[in-house]
């Protein structure tokens, strides 16, 4: 299984974008792993919230393989510890052959064509993230995750 993150517009802040490579590289060595970035809409400020909503899920949708299994990041979806989120990873490599794509959507979040497509949702806090802020504590709690499942002193409970 490979896992995909797919984000939308590029990291802006360089803070950000060093950090996210940090765990980016670290990842690599236990599961494949890429971040599709979709790029920024263009004239998006001539774009009603809805509109631009549609246009980014029309995107997303467009990325999507035969066979991906579709997960979206959204503040009211499923939620785990850390500890079960590394149990759900490990349930996912046994059935999912192809990619595993999560998908963190832009400032409004999800066009309902995108919410119709995904299998899941997951919640990282009940708390409302930055598109931009959120990808920084995801790949990291996937490392964590990849940390526990080989039994690595980084996860302390
Ligand atoms: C600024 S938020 C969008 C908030 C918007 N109110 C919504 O309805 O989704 C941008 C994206 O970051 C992700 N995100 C932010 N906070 C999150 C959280 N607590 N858990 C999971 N994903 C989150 C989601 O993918 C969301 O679409």
């Amino acid at each position: 299984m490979k896992i995909s993150l797919i984000v939308i517009g590029k990291t802006d802040a360089s803070y950000f974008v060093d950090a996210i490579n940090e765990y980016k590289n670290r990842l690599v060595h236990y599961i494949p792993f890429e971040m599709e970035i979709i790029p920024d809409i263009k004239n998006v400020k001539n774009l009603r919230e809805e509109q631009q909503k549609e246009k980014e899920g029309e995107l997303i949708l467009k990325m999507l393989q035969p066979g991906d299994y579709l997960v979206l990041l959204d503040e009211h979806g499923k939620s785990f510890t850390s500890m079960e989120f590394a149990t759900y990873l490990e349930r996912k490599m046994h059935v999912v052959s192809k990619r595993l794509v999560f998908v963190i959507g832009g400032p409004y979040g999800f066009s309902e064509a995108v919410y119709k497509a995904a299998s899941e949702k997951i919640s990282l806090s009940k708390m409302t993230f930055s598109h931009q802020m959120i990808r920084l504590i995801f790949v990291e709690q996937i490392y964590r995750a990849m940390t526990i499942l080989n039994n690595e002193p980084y996860h302390h409970e």
